[in-house]
């Protein structure tokens, strides 16, 4: 009985490059289109796809500078000032995962003076539990997604020293799994977006060597299929924004290299919407700007000429990262 592999296959017609052109049109226009049916049901996500839309664009260096004031203007607005916590749109709830979007967008821009620093240390400080771990908001969900917002937000504003370091490794560290992935909480399975955070929070706490390096890039490398996709788990089919979480987990453990890099391309080129512009999580499927980034992210870690460095931590362009002079440790 054949064992059959979820999998797609690629069309011959595929793209051989990036149509950087139309997937700057296409974030432009997404942001456009204001009162669309689209827009509004994704208000609870506004803050991470601005950052999504943006960060795509620094790194095809078609930044809008000149939103530079009414995007800081929106994230004031976002500010809870009782709790100092940012949401994702204007008079929705402070969470820590639109907290850490809103840090990430203005270090993008250098204007994190628009905002009270002390108020989102503050938040932070608040969502630490006493095992260590970090709630996303007042609700009280405990996820390792979370420990890695509360740390990536942290180390952005300088402000490590504000939490119980010693207690937040404990609580990542009793997430690990034998197969050497991580999950959201103790005994949950390893999932590859779950591993990116606790690599990540590893990474920015300087505590890789906690990990077991070579069984966890085995992990990640086996989620490569003939297509040349990867996927998050096994058994599922291959998405665009799996590139992302599993080639920058791969690429702080120093292990990029264990990846058929040139099979990995062809299908990231073939999630390219060639009449809307954008990346769709697999080929013919609607392009979406979180797939967008992450197409392009997932592009920059592979080497592609002529886009921005993206820094594998924190899913910021590198220069951003130099200016702010922080080193997330990554294994060589
Ligand atoms: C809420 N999200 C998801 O659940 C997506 C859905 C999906 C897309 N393709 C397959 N599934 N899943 C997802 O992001 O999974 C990866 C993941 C999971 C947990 C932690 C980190 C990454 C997506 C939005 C979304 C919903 C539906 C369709 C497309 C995008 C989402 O917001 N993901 C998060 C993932 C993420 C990125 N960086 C992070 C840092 C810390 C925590 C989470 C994230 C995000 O981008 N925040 O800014
Ligand atoms: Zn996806």
């Amino acid at each position: 009985m054949a064992t059959v592999m979820k999998d797609i296959e690629l069309q011959p017609n595929i793209p051989t490059s990036v149509l950087f052109e139309k997937h700057a049109n296409f974030i432009k226009e997404y942001s456009q289109k204001e009162n669309s049916y689209e827009y509004g049901m994704t208000d609870y996500l506004r803050m991470s796809g601005m950052f999504w839309g943006l960060t795509a664009l620094e790194l095809m260096n078609t930044l809008p500078t000149q939103s530079k004031d009414e995007i800081a203007e929106f994230i004031k607005n976002c500010q809870d000032p009782e709790s100092g916590g940012i949401s994702a749109c204007v008079k929705h709830d402070p969470h820590i995962l639109h907290t850490l979007s809103a840090i990430q967008i203005l270090c993008i821009y250098d204007n994190l003076n628009a905002i009270d620093v002390d108020g989102v240390v503050r938040y932070i400080v608040s969502l630490q539990l006493s095992d260590g771990s970090f709630m996303g908001d007042k609700w009280g969900e405990v996820d390792t997604r979370f420990s890695f917002c509360a740390v990536a937000t942290l180390a952005l504003l300088d402000r490590l020293n504000a939490i119980d370091m010693n207690q937040a490794v404990e609580f990542v560290m009793s997430c690990k799994n034998f197969d050497g992935g991580y999950g959201s909480r103790p005994l949950s399975e390893s999932h590859a977006g779950l591993i990116y955070c606790c690599v990540g929070f590893l990474s920015i706490t300087n505590r890789l060597d906690l990990v077991d390096r070579d069984t966890l890039a085995w992990w990640l490398c086996e989620r490569q299929l003939p297509s040349g996709g990867l996927n998050g788990r096994p058994e599922k089919l291959p998405d665009v924004c799996y590139s992302w979480w599993v080639l920058s987990s791969l690429s702080i453990l120093g292990r990029l290299h264990w990846i058929d890099a040139e099979a990995l391309k062809k299908f990231i080129l073939a999630c390219q919407d060639t009449d809307t512009g954008g990346f769709a999580d697999r080929p013919g499927d609607v392009a979406d700007p979180f797939h967008t980034l992450f197409g392009i992210a997932a592009m920059s870690l592979l080497g592609y000429e002529s886009v921005q460095k993206v820094n594998p931590t924190f899913c910021m362009p590198q220069h951003v990262i130099d200016r702010l002079q922080l080193k997330p440790q990554i294994l060589t």
